[in-house]
Formats: C-alpha cells, structure tokens, sequence
C-alpha cells in the first residue's frame, strides 16, 4: 500500500530543512510505496506573488520585478550550493531553463491574458523548481526517485487559483500511470498545481499542497497521509498565538475539518473531505522530532475533547438595515445571501435582528466593495474593518474569560459547543502576544 508524505515550505526553507527532511524520507524508504509532496521552499510563494504583482502593475510595487526574480534564483542556488557542495552543471542548466522561463511569462503574461490565469502560469514555479531541486538531492544521496509533474496527474477546470478537481479523470490517470510507478520506486511532485485538459497550469489555492496530498491519497487509495509540520501535531491553539498548548493525540475527520472551516491554518480545509470518504488516516507530524507520533485524524470521536482556541485575522464586518428602519425579511436575507454568493465571499459567522442582518467574512477588498456597490441602493450598509474572529470549539467558561480577557466583543454568539466572539484585531504582532493562558490538568 502507497503512503504519501507532504512536505511545506517551513520543512524545505533552507539546506539543512531538506538534509533533514531527506533523513525522513529515507527512514521510511525502506519497504514502503511512497509519494512525497512537496510546497514551494520557505516564503517563495509570497516572493512569486510579490514578482508577478510588480509586472502587472510596476507602478504600484516599490522592488522593481528584476530585482526580485534575482532573489528568489539567490535563495535557491544558495541552498543548491551548500546541499551538494558547489553548484552542479546539470543544476545551472537547470536553473537557467526554468528562471528563463520564469522571467518570460511574469513579465509577458499580465499583459496578455486574465490576471488571474497568468498568476497560475507564474505562482507555479515555486513547486516546479522545488520539487527538481529536492528530487536531485534524493538522487544524489541515492535513493531511487523519479520527479513526477502533477500537471498531468491532477487535472481542473479553468477556475484560476481555486481551481476544481476532475476525480474521475484524476483517477483514472493516477491509477493507470502513478501506481505502476510507485512499485518501482519512490515519486516525488509538487503540491497545489493542476493541470486543464489543454495543459495549461492551475493552482488549487493558497496553502493548497495538503489538498494535493490528499488528492493523491483518494485517488491510490493508500494506507495513510502524512504531513510534516514544524509543530508537534495539531494542537488546541495556535502556538504562534497561546504558549501553553495542548497537541491532541487524536481528532476525528469532522473535528478536524470545523478546526480548519473556523480558521486553524495548520491544514488546509480542503484536505479532510477526500480522505474521510476513503477512510484513509491523516497524521500531522513534526518533522523536528521525527520519531513523535503526532497527531492521527480518522475515523471515531476521542472522548473529553478540550477547548480548541482559533484566531482567524482579516476579518470584516457588514451590516445591513433596512432604510427608514424597515425589518429585514426572510427575502432581504435571501437578496444579501444571493449576492454574497456570487463574489464567492466566505461568511464566517451571520446575526440578524428586527432591523438589521450583519455578517463577518473574509476581508477581500474587491469581492466586499463590488458586494457593497451591488447592495447599496437597497440597504443602509456600514463595514467595520481591522477585526479578527474568535472561535472556541467545546468552550468551558473559564476558557472563555482567559481568552476574552481585555477583548471587547462587537458580537457574541454560542451554541452548545462553539462559543465565537468579534474583536478588533490586537495591535501587537502576533510573538509579542503569546503568553501562557492555562495550566492544563490530565482529564479525568
Ligand atoms: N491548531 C493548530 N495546531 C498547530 N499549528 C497551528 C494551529 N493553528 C495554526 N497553526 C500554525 O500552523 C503552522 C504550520 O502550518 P504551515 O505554516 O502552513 O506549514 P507548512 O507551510 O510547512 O505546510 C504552525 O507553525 C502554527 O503556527
Ligand atoms: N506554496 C503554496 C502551497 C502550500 O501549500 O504551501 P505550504 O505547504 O508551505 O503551506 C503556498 O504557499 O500557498
């Protein structure tokens, strides 16, 4: 049976990230099937959006585009140099064919089709290069890989940056082509690209590489998941943001997926769903202490589940009222639902009353102005930006108070499990506010 490891940017973000997470590979090399996964090295994805922003639009960037192309080829020959000692010619080559083609569609690409098609055409490389990258200095350590092109694996539609999965034909092609593959030796690809029936790249967005992992896994049915992550497993809250966290040794697949739903970034909310219909496990490992189990999602709900602690930074608030403070109807609500609909705006949490109907989403500036212009005429409209959205999975009221504790809530709501809360986001950059909230105590 196949096992797929997915490896993300913070396990590949310099040399010895990648000779460790070689040290992972290898220890399970040995009588498995296995396909790795791989993000783009470090923060290159944000670097890449940074290159194509500042083609588009050279006016609005203050780093002029050669400069950062430069850059991002700096970071990785340097890490290149230090993993085989000096830069092989086989890898200038390399480089050279794939920053040159790098370099000609950010620069051609904005201005000659969608700007969205053209960032997947661009935002790709960051996979493309790490994966040879990685899938060289497997071999170089001779373990037998192959680098495989999830292009024409893995093939959507033509929703650029959030593109859709075709199962079928994804199946159909990973089973007939990969699983052979598999048997032989080890496959490396990358994470969060696609391909369209007529080959052009599509990314499944942002954070996307575990989605990818479990494409994979759906698709071979294998035995297991797992995804190396510079935390110990998946814990109760943010450690960037609550010192004193609790890892949960098990979570069941819908525990999981609400964590990810309500904001917890450790995986992303698309990953659980392929999974859970195939019964395949996901672990969530650290690849700084490798010999850790982590966490195992599956099937089953462990008993006594902590209070979960999510932050979910850039939100936005919207209110809706009648004008002449008319109530807002059933057919009001459908009007304001319908429209946020077709932006494609993510609502995390809704209140109505008489005269009003608000709602908390994501903050898009785009998607909010064009909801805000297309509603305008019907409702009063008032927007309240700069917030962050709380959320407490099976709160108890002393989590409550700790976590609320100097926060003003601007909305409040709780149902039998899950407490959220509305606050202006906290001034302070998010490791300046880790303090230590809770003295755990063993259930019992
Ligand atoms: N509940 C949680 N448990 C563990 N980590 C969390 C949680 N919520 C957010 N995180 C954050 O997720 C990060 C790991 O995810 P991410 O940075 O996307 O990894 P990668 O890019 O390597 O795939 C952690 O460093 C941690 O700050
Ligand atoms: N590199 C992509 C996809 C991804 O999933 O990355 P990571 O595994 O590092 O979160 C991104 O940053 O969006």
């Amino acid at each position: 049976m196949v096992r797929i490891f997915k490896f993300g940017g913070a396990s590949l973000k310099n040399a010895a990230a990648i000779r460790n997470t070689a040290d992972i590979i290898r220890q399970h090399a040995a009588g498995n099937q296995l396909l790795i996964v791989v993000s783009a090295m470090g923060q290159t994805t944000n670097r890449l959006e940074a290159l194509y922003s500042a083609y588009a639009q050279p006016q609005a960037g203050v780093d002029h585009p050669q400069e950062i192309l430069q850059e991002i080829r700096q970071y990785h020959e340097d890490i290149a140099r230090e993993l085989f000692g000096e830069l092989p010619e086989t890898l200038v080559a390399l480089f050279d064919n794939l920053f040159g083609k790098l370099e000609t569609k950010a620069s051609s690409l904005p201005h000659s089709v969608p700007f969205d098609e053209g960032y997947d055409q661009v935002l790709c490389y960051g996979e493309i290069i790490s994966s040879h990258l990685v899938a060289r200095y497997l071999q170089h350590l001779e373990l037998p890989v192959e680098w495989i092109d999830s292009r024409r694996y893995i093939q959507t539609d033509m929703t650029w940056r959030e593109a859709r999965i075709d199962w079928l034909w994804t199946e159909s092609q990973v089973q007939r082509q990969l699983a052979p593959k598999l048997k032989q030796q080890i496959a490396l690809t990358q994470g969060f690209i696609g391909g369209t029936v007529d080959g052009r790249t599509t990314t499944l967005g942002r954070e996307g590489s575990d989605f990818t992992a479990a494409i994979y896994a759906h698709c071979l049915r294998a035995a297991s998941v797992t995804i190396w992550k510079d935390v110990p497993g998946i814990l109760n809250a943010d450690p960037k943001r609550i010192a004193d966290t609790y890892l949960y040794p098990n979570l069941s697949y819908e525990e999981a997926a609400e964590m990810t739903y309500y904001g917890a970034t450790v995986i992303h909310p698309k990953t659980i769903r392929p999974l859970k219909s195939r019964n395949i496990p996901l672990y969530v490992r650290s690849f700084l202490n490798p010999d850790a189990p982590g966490t195992c999602i599956g099937e089953g709900q462990p008993e006594g589940m902590r209070p979960a602690i999510i932050f979910k930074r850039n939100q936005r608030m919207i209110s809706f009222s009648g004008r002449d403070l008319t109530f807002v109807s059933e057919h009001n609500h459908f009007v304001i639902l319908n429209a946020c609909a077709r932006q494609n705006l993510h609502i995390n949490l809704m209140q109505n009353s008489a005269i009003s109907f608000l709602i908390c989403c994501d903050y898009n500036p785009w998607k909010v102005q064009e909801l805000v212009d297309s509603l305008r005429e019907q409702f009063e409209i008032k927007v309240s930006d700069d917030l962050e959205l709380i959320t407490i999975k099976h709160y108890d009221l002393p989590t409550i108070e700790k976590v609320m504790k100097g926060k003003k809530a601007l909305v409040e709501q709780n149902t039998l499990h899950t407490y959220q809360a509305v606050v202006p986001t906290s001034a302070e950059p998010l490791q300046d506010s880790v303090v230590p909230l809770f003295e755990w105590k063993p259930i019992g």
